[in-house]
């Protein structure tokens, strides 16, 4: 994953806002819903080169982030591009790092979480769970599987391709297997998070906010 994405971060831009239908609108719409607070503590999980950080800090310049990913390259890129702004980076992968309890205001996350079962999201939604404020809220910008049986032939072409390929069940191969909006509800419901909301969509892309309580 980490290479697949270094390759290609000239074009990676231009590519998520040409090639993602409505992407001109998400991006946008997303930081339009992080908090607006100066110096908000925000984490962004497969931040990338931060699209979504752009509009954000249109809109909150004081913003304090955190942004983890696996690719270097785009890290790299991200903090040139923003020397002036209050950014701290991980890189590794947002399943094996662990996260600070109670310290951010909102977690954020756009089309990145589109390759994980549900078994796999849970304890990474309850790790962000744990890391939120009391009141504090997870945004979760990705595309979905229209349908449960859409949802299974991604599986199933995956687990072909990793057979076809002779690689096995457990390594990581970079195929996308969206959930259901259904199953991603479930996932974040399993984490602890009640208060569960579809705030918009565009295409197969969703932004759905979970809300950990104020107490
Ligand atoms: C399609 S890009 C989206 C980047 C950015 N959020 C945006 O929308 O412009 C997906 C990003 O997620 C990162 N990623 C995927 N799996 C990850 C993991 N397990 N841990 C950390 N980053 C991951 C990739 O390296 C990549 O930068």
């Amino acid at each position: 994953m980490n290479d697949f994405f270094n390759s290609r971060i000239d074009e990676y831009e231009e590519h998520q806002l040409n090639a993602i239908a409505g992407a001109r609108e998400f991006y946008p719409f997303t930081a339009k819903q992080l908090p607006m607070h100066p110096h908000a503590r925000v984490l962004d999980l497969g931040c990338g080169t931060g699209l979504e950080l752009r509009y954000y800090f249109q809109l909150n310049p004081s913003a304090r982030i955190t942004g983890i990913d696996l690719a270097d390259k785009l890290l790299q890129a991200l903090a040139e591009k923003y020397s002036d702004k209050d950014l701290t980076f991980v890189q590794g992968s947002y399943f094996d790092i662990s996260f600070d309890a109670c310290c951010y205001d909102a977690v954020v996350s756009v089309e990145s979480l589109h390759h994980f079962t549900l078994e796999e999201k849970i304890p990474l939604y309850t790790k962000i769970f744990e890391a939120l404020i009391p009141g504090g809220f997870f945004l979760l910008t990705d595309y979905f599987a229209q349908t449960e049986s859409e949802e299974i032939g991604f599986r199933q072409e995956l687990l072909r391709l990793k057979a076809a390929q002779g690689i096995c069940d457990s390594a990581f191969y970079h195929y996308d297997t969206p959930l259901t909006v259904a199953h991603e509800i479930q996932a974040l419901q399993a984490a602890g998070f009640s208060e569960i909301e579809v705030l918009g969509q565009w295409s197969a892309t969703h932004v759905i906010k979970a809300q950990k309580d104020s107490v």
